[in-house]
This record gives structure tokens, C-alpha cells and sequence, in this order.
């Protein structure tokens, strides 16, 4: 590369920054492994919380390791009154995923030790904080969605799995076993997805040696985004404009005609089909059958087909999940918050990789503004 002709990447697509020994995207095969596991088969056999552990760990839990990481998990569950309280003085009016981010910041200026520190051990300076963070923001989320149905906080149980327990302090029920298992797969699907622009974000704060709760905040407003994250709540509104199966070709000529992206299809890596959308779709399917809402999955299919007929672009993992918390029970604006309370797992796993083996990032630009000139 040349100074005075770089080779500029746009959103530095194609370019491989570093090395990840936490999860492989592989288009080529269509397929997603966590730690070298298909993610289907994680998705088919494990708990979240057994996704997080190895995650974090690098390998599956024994009986022995579980016990005593369920342990620690359910036993940070609740929210500080400081973190309950700084939520209630924020407005309604507020996206989730701000309330979300404001309360990460809480719950970090509580810490009287957030920073990194010398850096002998990353793993153990990151961990507690990461099993906190993954402990807490299920509160968060469901106390955030009861509150503007004028709903009183549900405190945890630690009787109950994560998913569980997440479902019950939204509902203050823990639903049928059909909707907990696809609300377990969901969270399992947006664990983790590599160099996306999330984790990247985490590892670039990190990367200044900051501090955990400033890299999950960082990571978190660039998930609220409406190409990353955003995306799956974006799909309801779409579907709730579009109304029914009968009306998905009009519209989606129409959303083209007027050059919108059409939320919840394409992706920067995948170019022919994500990998995780098979598994996302048949929970859709069980939810479809549980709830007895065929409509749903006649509009999902019908705009999928014709998005593949006029543009040959397929579905993202964003796509079968918004419809598919729609059914559960959870507010439109409450599916990115939900994508985040997975991902953090993924986003301390790269904080924790990025920290042992840790170089500044920071690329260079091309300057391409006024030449150099002087005051008058
Ligand atoms: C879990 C996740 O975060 S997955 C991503 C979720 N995001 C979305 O669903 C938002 C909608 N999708 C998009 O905006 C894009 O597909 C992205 C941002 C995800 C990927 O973008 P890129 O890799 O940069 O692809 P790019 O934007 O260059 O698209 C290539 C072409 O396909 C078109 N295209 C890509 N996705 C879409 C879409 N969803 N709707 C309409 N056209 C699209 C682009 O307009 C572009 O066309 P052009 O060459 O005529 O200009
Ligand atoms: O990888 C990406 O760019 C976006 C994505 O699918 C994810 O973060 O799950």
C-alpha cells in the first residue's frame, strides 16, 4: 500500500483485521462454529448457559463446572436499587436499547473496580464482570418492558434456567416448554458472531485498555443500529405495515421503487443464506403451531419469496427472530435489547481475546479535504 495510493476498503469489507479463535463464519459452507461447534448443534443440545461458558471458556462445562457457573449466574440476577431507579427516571419515551445502555453505565460506575488493571490475567480481570453483566441484563430488559405497561418489577428466581428466568420477569410467568425452547435457540443464534460491527466496536474501547462497561456500552449503541442489530425490530414494523401475505409483493415494490433497504435481508458476509436462519425458522415454525397464527409465517414466507425473486437476497438471522419474539409477547422496540442480552457473552469473549493479545486499533484515512492554506 502505497501513500499516495492506498487501497481504500469501504467499511472495511473483505479486510481481515485479526485473529479469533472464538467463532468461524463461513460462508463458503454456509455454516458457524462456536469454539470449532456447529452452532445448530449447540442450538439443538445446549443451554444458553452452556453457549456462554464456552464461550467464555473455550470448552463445554462438565456437570461440575455448570453447577457452580449456574450458581454464580443466578446469583447476581437482581438489579442494585440504584440501577432500578436510574431506569424509572428515564423517559418512556426512550428507546430500550438507550435505557439499556444507561443502565450498563450504572451498573460500571458501581464498580469501584472497572478498570482493566495490569493486564497479567485479562481472563480474570473480565470474567466476573462479564457473568455480571450476562446475570443482569435480562433484568433490565424485562423490568424496562413491564414498566411502560405500567408493570412492577418481577424479581428473579433461581429456581430457573436463564431462559426461563428471563421469560418470567417480562410475563411474570414462565411460559409453555415450546416457547422457553425457542426463546433458548434465539439466544443461543446471537450469542456470537465474529468481527461484526458490534464486537468490533467492543474490541476497538477495548483495545485502548478502557474498561469493560465502556466497551459492552460502545458495543451496545452500535447494535441499536438499524443495519446491525436494529434490524430485527425493523422487520416487525415491516410486516405490521405490510398486513398481510396478499399485500408483501406490492409493498416490497414499492419499498424498492423508493430505494429502502428491506430490513432483515442481506448480510455483509453471507452472500447466499445465513447459516443460522434454517434453525431460527423452524422455532418460528413451532411458535406459528403453538400460538395458531399461520398468517405470520404466510407473510414471512411470501415477502422472502419475492425479496429472492426481485433481488436475489436472502434472509438474515434478524428475520425469522422479530416475528418470532412478536409471538412470544415482546414489545417491537424490546427485540434488539434481547439480541444484546445474548451477545454480551460474545462481546466479553472478544474483550477477554483482544486484551491477551492486545494492539491499539487504529487505521489510517486518505485525506482528501482543502490542500494546505493559511489564515489571511
Ligand atoms: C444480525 C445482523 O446484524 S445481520 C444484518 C441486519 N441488517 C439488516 O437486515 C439491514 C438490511 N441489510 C442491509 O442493509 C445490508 O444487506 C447489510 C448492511 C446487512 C450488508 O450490507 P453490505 O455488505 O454492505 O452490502 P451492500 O449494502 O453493499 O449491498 C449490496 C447490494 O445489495 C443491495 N442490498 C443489500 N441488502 C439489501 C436489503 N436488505 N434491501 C435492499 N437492497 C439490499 C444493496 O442496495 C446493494 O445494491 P447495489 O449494488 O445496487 O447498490
Ligand atoms: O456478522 C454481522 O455482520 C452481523 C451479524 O450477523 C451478527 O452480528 O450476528
Amino acid at each position: 500500500m502505497s501513500e499516495q495510493n492506498p487501497e481504500i476498503r469501504k467499511g472495511l469489507a473483505g479486510v481481515v483485521v485479526d485473529t479469533t479463535a472464538i467463532s468461524s463464519v463461513n460462508p463458503e459452507t454456509n455454516s458457524l462454529l462456536y469454539r470449532g461447534y456447529p452452532v445448530q448443534e449447540l442450538a439443538a443440545r445446549c443451554s444458553f448457559e452452556e453457549v456462554a461458558y464456552l464461550l467464555w471458556h473455550g470448552e463445554l462445562p462438565g456437570d461440575d463446572d455448570l453447577e457452580a457457573f449456574e450458581a454464580l449466574e443466578r446469583g447476581q440476577r437482581d438489579l442494585a436499587p440504584n440501577v432500578r431507579r436510574a431506569i424509572d427516571d428515564i423517559p418512556t419515551t426512550a428507546h430500550p436499547m438507550d435505557v439499556l445502555r444507561t443502565a450498563v453505565s450504572v451498573i460500571g460506575a458501581d464498580d469501584a473496580d472497572s478498570e482493566f488493571g495490569a493486564l497479567a490475567d485479562p481472563f480474570a480481570v473480565v470474567y466476573p464482570k462479564a457473568l455480571r453483566l450476562l446475570a443482569q441484563l435480562p433484568a433490565i430488559v424485562a423490568y424496562d418492558q413491564r414498566r411502560r405497561h405500567g408493570l412492577p418489577y418481577v424479581a428473579p428466581r433461581d429456581d430457573l434456567d436463564y431462559s426461563s428466568n428471563f421469560l418470567h420477569m417480562t410475563f411474570g410467568e414462565v411460559p409453555d416448554a415450546v416457547v422457553v425452547d425457542a426463546f433458548r435457540v434465539s439466544l443461543v443464534l446471537y450469542a456470537e458472531h465474529s468481527f461484526n460491527a458490534s464486537t468490533f466496536t467492543a474490541r476497538v474501547i477495548a483495545s485502548t485498555l478502557s474498561d469493560v462497561y465502556s466497551a459492552v456500552t460502545g458495543a451496545i449503541g452500535a447494535l441499536k443500529g438499524p443495519l446491525h442489530g436494529g434490524a430485527n425490530e425493523a422487520v416487525m414494523v415491516a410486516f405490521e405495515e405490510i398486513g398481510s401475505a396478499d399485500k408483501a409483493e406490492a409493498w416490497l415494490d414499492d419499498a424498492l421503487a423508493s430505494k429502502r433497504k428491506i430490513m432483515g435481508f442481506g448480510h455483509r458476509v453471507y452472500k447466499n443464506g445465513d447459516s443460522r436462519v434454517p434453525t431460527m425458522r423452524a422455532s418460528l415454525e413451532t411458535l406459528v403451531e403453538h400460538y395458531d397464527r399461520p398468517d405470520v409465517l404466510d407473510l414471512y414466507t411470501a415477502l422472502e419469496q419475492a425479496m429472492e425473486t426481485r433481488k436475489g437476497i436472502k434472509p438474515n438471522l434478524d428475520y425469522p427472530s422479530g416475528p418470532a419474539y412478536n409471538l412470544m409477547g415482546f414489545d417491537t422496540q424490546t427485540f434488539t435489547p434481547l439480541f444484546a442480552a445474548a451477545r454480551v457473552s460474545g462481546w466479553t469473549a472478544h474483550i477477554i481475546e483482544q486484551l491477551s493479545s492486545n494492539a491499539l486499533i487504529r487505521p489510517l484515512s486518505q485525506y482528501n479535504g482543502p490542500a494546505e492554506r493559511h489564515l489571511a
